[in-house]
């Protein structure tokens, strides 16, 4: 860890700037003395920081490019939006030009969340909320994909319908229903809500939106022949697919 510190110094001067473990073994807790990160504290954080941020992204990921096999027209829509950019590579300032991106992606989380439920949260008195009692250091968990397929806000919560993100006029993102932060109402928190929610969610939309668009943009994905993609869901880490996805890839060039 000392010689990772010290290359890193060296490394930093040519460099962009600090990475997370650069951050991590510069911090002092000013609460706790100023003292430094312990290495397991380190070796800990970093492990929660690779788990939380890899695992979802490439379950949400494979469950959206499984919806995008399946119907073919959804993605042939998107691979239209995305054209309309005329750019060689697709950067992160043109997302904010891609609403039927933005809803497959809402879509997808909302039908398939990564997660079905928050990380265990706990009070640490016995709180009254809503008439309930919640007693101290009880475990507490929201139900995320219940949320998000509740038929009283979700018609047809089980169809893959990203249009429901869509304004009907022109196609713009419906922006009230976009909001997944669950700050204005909730409706669907695949990132969870409050003080605890995903610190990561607006990473998290940026990677979904820039690695879909320009999978779409290169690439044409079918179905494997034979294989009619289901959706049953398995419980790993994350809600992953219990079939995973095997497509058929090839060049745009060759077809468009
Ligand atoms: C589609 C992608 C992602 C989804 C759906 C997701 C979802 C969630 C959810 C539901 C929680 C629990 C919130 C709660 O307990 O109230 C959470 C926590 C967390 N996520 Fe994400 N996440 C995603 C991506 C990421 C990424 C990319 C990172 C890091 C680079 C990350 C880092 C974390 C961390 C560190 C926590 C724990 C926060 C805490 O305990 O205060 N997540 N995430």
């Amino acid at each position: 860890m000392k010689k990772t510190s010290e290359d890193k110094k060296d490394h930093k001067e040519k460099s962009l700037g600090l990475c997370y473990v650069d951050s991590l073994l510069n911090l002092e807790l000013p609460d706790e003395g100023g003292r430094k990160l312990t290495e397991q504290e380190i070796v800990g954080l970093c492990s929660e920081f690779l788990d939380a941020g890899t695992d979802t992204i490439s379950t949400a990921l494979q469950w959206i490019m499984a919806n995008l096999v399946k119907y073919q027209e959804i993605q042939s829509k998107l691979f239209d939006e995305i054209r309309t950019l005329n750019s060689d590579e697709i950067q992160e300032e043109d997302l904010k030009k891609l609403p039927y991106l933005k809803a497959v992606i809402l879509e997808g989380l909302r039908r398939h969340p990564p997660g079905h439920f928050v990380l265990p949260h706990a009070v640490t008195q016995d709180v009254g909320l809503d008439g309930y009692e919640v007693p101290k250091e009880a475990t507490v968990n929201i139900m995320i994909a219940e949320i998000g397929w509740d038929p009283k806000i979700w018609e047809d919560p089980m169809v893959f319908k990203h249009e429901r993100f869509l304004n009907d006029d022109d196609g713009s993102l419906n922006e009230d229903l976009s909001d997944v932060t669950g700050n204005k109402e909730v409706k669907m928190i695949p990132f969870g809500a409050g003080r605890r929610m995903c610190p990561a969610s607006a990473l998290a939309m940026l990677h979904l939106e820039y690695i879909v668009a320009n999978l779409i943009k290169e690439f044409k994905w079918s179905a494997k022949v034979g294989d009619d993609i289901d959706f049953p869901e398995k419980q790993a880490f994350t809600v992953v697919m219990k079939n995973p996805l095997w497509a058929h890839v090839s060049t745009r060039e060759h077809q468009d």
